[in-house]
């Protein structure tokens, strides 16, 4: 489909196209450490490397304060007890507490080895007058609940805190608390940033999040092959319209709407129209179209029953099934019409209820959208583990039915059936209102229409509804929709 202009790497506008922000998993981490040894880079340069870039994080953001160093047994530990000596160096008043000693010989034994200065005892009071806390306990990947005499210091803390790898008690993988963890003001994630910071509760325990770069040799995050990014521009191209182009090389999305909310199939009308699809049709019952007719005259072309199964087939059509349908004897017909003809398909809402504890009738569909209570009525206990790990939950299910999976919330995941992941993080809270998965879907259609494969579709498309969003009071769905014009720019002034 002739939608995307070639990509000249002479035009020096994509230069601000950003890397991809790969977000590496506890494992995918091991692996570079072990890369980086063979390349000849010690583990003790980057522990130094890590703990130069925290004390220079502190040093950054706050005036020179009594500083006290929570440090763990492990190697976040080790970065700790490196900060602790450099904020020495420059003059500011710190104490380390350290919750057990690395084993001997360690690289974070060294590290320890080389502070001269003040010790305190592991203990609340420990941290009750420090004007900044560093908390080097543990790292991202944390392997069971924190220890409670860690929580209890930790909740003792009253200063901000400055978290090394993530706060301890986080997961890195996936953004869940094991146990306790404590809310930072500012977190240096080394090298990369893991998925647990963009997860929910995560995010919002890090605070700022710095990502700094340890010096690693060139190529060998390449080499580790991640399969999880933040969702962003990075992951694909918007389709940009050319001069040779016509409504019809635009894609031709059909809204099915049921009887009882045709609204919801207007928003989705207008999601897809606003994010590019050439032709907009809205297939509703005669009722839904009268109730349509009479409200608005936006949504395209609204064909009545019968029927919507007249539309079925056909070059460059895209379904988008689900918003304001009730699972009836109609839609399930539809569905497997639509099915059957091979038209590519996004199913949310109502259209996901139809396939209540059968994800096996989702096969064929190219992306679907189901909210966390939707998701576990479709895959059972997928639903459960979609709780503690979004992101596997999500690619269990793109494999299970050959669809895009988009499990929306703040933390929207995005997971494909090869097993790739976009976390999105830049939707504002004003989302959280109906119809807003409403417009979603349609720019879900718009963005298969114009023919991007369907993982790149559904992540654009949620950064495009994430973006779209006015924050601030009186949100409504539609002004989501009337956003989307903005966030293309937003992207074209940036990244086109
Ligand atoms: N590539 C990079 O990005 C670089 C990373 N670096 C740094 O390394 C850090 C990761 O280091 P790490 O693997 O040593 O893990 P960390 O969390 O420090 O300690 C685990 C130790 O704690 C003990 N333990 C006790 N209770 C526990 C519990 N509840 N949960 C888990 N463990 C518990 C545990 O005992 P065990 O389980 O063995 O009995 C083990 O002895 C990372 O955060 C970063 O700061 C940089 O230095 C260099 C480059
Ligand atoms: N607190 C929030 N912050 C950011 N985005 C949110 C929040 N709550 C919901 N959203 C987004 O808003 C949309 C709501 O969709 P959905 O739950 O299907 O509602 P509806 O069916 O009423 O349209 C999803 O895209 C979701 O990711
Ligand atoms: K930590």
């Amino acid at each position: 489909m002739p939608v995307f202009p070639r990509r000249d790497d002479k035009n020096p506008r994509q230069a601000t196209r950003p890397a991809p922000a790969e977000l590496l998993l506890p494992d995918e981490s091991r692996r570079l450490d072990q890369a980086a040894a063979e390349a000849g880079v010690s583990l003790e340069r980057l522990m130094a490397a890590a703990g130069r870039a925290v004390a220079r994080a502190a040093m950054r953001r706050w005036r020179p304060r009594p500083v006290v160093v929570l440090a763990g047994p492990g190697n976040n530990g080790g970065d700790g007890w490196v900060a602790a000596r450099l904020l020495e160096e420059a003059g500011w008043p710190v104490a380390v507490a350290a919750f057990g000693m690395p084993p001997e010989n360690s690289v974070a034994a060294e590290a320890a080895g080389r502070w001269r200065g003040v010790r305190v005892p592991f203990s609340p009071e420990a941290v009750g007058r420090a004007g900044l806390v560093i908390d080097a306990l543990f790292g991202a990947g944390l392997s069971r609940d924190l220890p409670a005499e860690a929580e209890a210091v930790l909740r003792a803390i009253r200063a901000p805190i400055l978290a090394v790898d993530v706060p301890s008690g986080l997961d890195g993988a996936t953004g869940q608390v094991r146990g306790f963890a404590p809310e930072a003001a500012v977190t240096v994630a080394l090298e990369r940033a893991r998925p647990g910071h963009v997860l929910l509760p995560g995010r919002d325990l890090c605070g700022a999040l710095e990502v700094v770069e340890l010096g690693f040799p060139p190529g060998l995050i390449e080499a580790l092959r991640v399969r999880c990014w933040r969702n962003g521009p990075a992951l694909w191209r918007l389709p940009v319209p050319g001069a040779a182009m016509h409504k019809h090389s635009r894609g031709h999305v059909v809204v099915a709407a049921g009887a009882t909310m045709p609204g919801a199939a207007r928003l989705a009308a207008a999601g897809a129209r606003r994010a590019g699809a050439g032709l907009v049709t809205v297939a509703a019952t005669t009722q839904g179209a009268a109730f349509l007719l009479r409200g608005v005259a936006e949504a395209g072309d609204i064909i009545a029953d019968p029927p919507a199964e007249a539309l079925v087939g056909g070059k460059g059509k895209v379904w988008v099934l689900g918003p304001g349908m009730v699972p009836d004897d109609r839609a399930r017909d539809l569905l497997a019409k639509v099915m059957e003809a091979g038209d590519r398909l996004v199913v949310d809402a109502g259209g996901l209820t139809l396939c209540a504890g059968a994800p096996e009738r989702l096969r064929g569909a190219s992306i679907i959208t189901p909210h966390g209570g939707e998701f576990g009525r479709v895959f059972g206990p997928l639903g459960d583990l979609a709780q503690t790990d979004k992101p596997e939950a999500a690619r269990q299910a793109a494999s299970l039915t050959g669809a895009v999976v988009v499990l929306k919330g703040s933390d929207t995941v995005v997971a494909a059936p090869d097993g790739r992941v976009a976390i999105n993080s830049n939707a504002p809270p004003t989302l959280a209102t109906a119809g807003s998965g409403d417009v979603l879907s349609g720019i879900c259609g718009a963005m298969l229409g114009q023919g991007l494969e369907p993982f790149e579709a559904a992540a654009a498309a949620v950064w495009l509804h994430g973006a779209a969003a006015p924050t601030g009071a009186g949100v409504v769905a539609e002004d989501v929709a009337a956003g989307i014009p903005r966030a293309f720019a937003q992207w074209t002034e940036t990244y086109a």
